[in-house]
């Protein structure tokens, strides 16, 4: 795990410096912010940076969000401070680490970054198992493989698992979500650009293909990616280099691609949207991920284990599901799969008080008051009723009501919404921007639940 201190080695933060060293931490130090963030530019790979509160912790928030770093950050300050630790969470901090620090505290940092990032796998389902060993049998070669499922289903999560066991596990693993980034900031993304490449960059930046180096790159909704970057993708996996923006040379790179798509890319061929030969490269193996209401056997278990998970994040003491919960969570349709059982389950933790969850921490609807069209995937053919109560509506009207609607649904999840709708996220994204100019209340993105 590399881990990056923000401050002076010389005091207290030097010794949690060495603390995290001796728990196997390689480590980078920058004395300032704006170090920091050269350091983060020029090399994408850190997996944890610890700031002391003194340096200008809001300012380095606003600016790693900026430069869309996702590093997970642990403020250090004194053990006394409760305003600067309170200040420290509310700006974005995971952690606040009191000094003198406290070597346990550290370890258990280091581990849960690392558990996170590792991503327990849970598969009992026959199905999943099915999926799993295929996963085993390809993941020590170098093919790259095409991960396809609906949203929320677990696509960086396997991901991560072919990662882990093939021969790069300790080579970087590095994820870019194509759809999350405007097409105009992708190429940088992806490819790096050397310092005035374009207006706006002020530093060399290396790209995730350098930062993947040796290691996988996941290339998250694949289908999203204009046609102009398909060529440039396309040139790379083919010389194995890549072309900074504003570079004099082709610099060698030795990377495994996974692509992920919750889109048919076939379909996506047929329509001129995709490109045949580089779905060919890509698409050497296809793992197909079934959504959670095609392998019920992982309800119970991946319900149990996020649970148990929340429970210890929030320090709420053990917590358990009455087997009505447990009934009520087998007979739910999950169309945002195990990403909305998750924020349920988290929101279940929250809200129940006492060590056991029931039907009403966890909110959701029983099958007989779940609206049709979320239960079909063939709406038009049962929604009959509700179209007859919606005559005398505008159409636009209608519209926003359901993407809305659609949109809550889902937590805020956009890619989940958008597939549900059967529109792309970039129509999506511009739909909610015209209701919110308009003045109606958009739900955020996570829908005030921090996964
Ligand atoms: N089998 C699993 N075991 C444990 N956690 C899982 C599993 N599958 C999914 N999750 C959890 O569910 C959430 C969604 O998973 P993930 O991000 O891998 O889905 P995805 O298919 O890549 O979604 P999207 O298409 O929206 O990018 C994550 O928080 C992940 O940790």
């Amino acid at each position: 795990m590399r881990v990056l201190i923000i401050g002076s080695l010389s005091g207290e933060l030097g010794v949690a410096a060495r603390i995290a060293a001796a728990r196997g931490a390689t480590l980078a130090q920058a004395e300032t912010v704006d170090a920091a963030l050269e350091c983060l530019r020029a090399d994408a790979r850190t997996d944890l940076i610890i700031c002391d509160v003194t340096h200008d912790f809001g300012t380095l928030m606003r600016r790693l969000a900026a430069e869309r770093f996702t590093t997970a950050v642990v403020a250090a300050g004194a053990e006394n401070d409760e305003k600067a630790a309170v200040d420290a969470i509310r700006a974005g901090a995971r952690e606040y680490l009191p000094l003198p620090p406290d070597s346990d505290l550290i370890a258990a940092i280091l581990s849960a970054v690392s558990t996170e990032q590792k991503g327990e796998f849970i598969a009992r389902d026959p199905a999943m198992r099915a999926v799993l060993s295929q996963a085993d049998q390809v993941a020590p070669s170098t093919a790259s493989i095409l991960i396809t499922g609906e949203s929320g289903t677990g696509k960086e999560v396997l991901a991560r698992y072919i990662h882990e066991r093939s021969r790069r596990r300790k080579g970087p693993f590095v994820a870019l979500n194509c759809a999350a980034i405007p097409d105009t900031l992708l190429e940088s993304e992806l490819f790096g650009h050397e310092k005035g490449a374009f207006s706006g960059a002020i530093a060399r930046r290396t790209g995730k293909f350098e930062a993947a180096d040796r290691g996988t790159l996941l290339l998250d909704e694949i289908g999203e990616m204009d046609a102009r970057l398909q060529a440039k993708l396309l040139r790379t996996l083919q010389e194995r280099t890549v072309d900074r923006i504003g570079g004099d040379r082709p610099v060698p790179v030795d990377v495994r691609i996974l692509a992920a798509t919750n889109v048919d890319l076939r379909s996506a061929i047929a329509d001129g949207r995709f490109r045949e030969d580089l779905f060919f490269r890509l698409n050497v193996m296809t793992l197909r991920i079934p959504p959670l209401r095609q392998r019920p056997g992982d309800i119970a278990p991946l319900a149990h284990h996020f649970v148990a998970h929340y429970a210890r994040l929030n320090e709420v003491g053990t917590k358990h599901l009455t087997s009505r919960a447990v009934e009520r969570l087998l007979a739910y349709s999950w169309r945002g799969n195990v990403r909305e059982l998750e924020n349920t389950m988290h929101r279940a933790v929250l809200l129940s008080s006492g060590p056991m969850i029931d039907v009403e921490h966890i909110g959701i609807p029983t099958e007989a008051e779940e609206p049709s069209y979320l239960l079909s995937p063939h709406a038009h053919a049962t929604a009959g009723d509700t179209i007859g109560s919606l005559v005398g509506q505008r159409v636009e009207d209608v519209e926003q009501a359901l993407i809305l609607e659609t949109l809550n649904h889902c937590l805020g999840n956009r890619t989940h919404a958008a597939t549900i709708l059967g529109i792309s996220i970039r129509a999506l994204r511009n739909k909610l921007r015209e209701y919110a100019a308009r003045g109606a209340e958009v739900p955020a993105p996570h829908n005030g639940v921090a996964a």
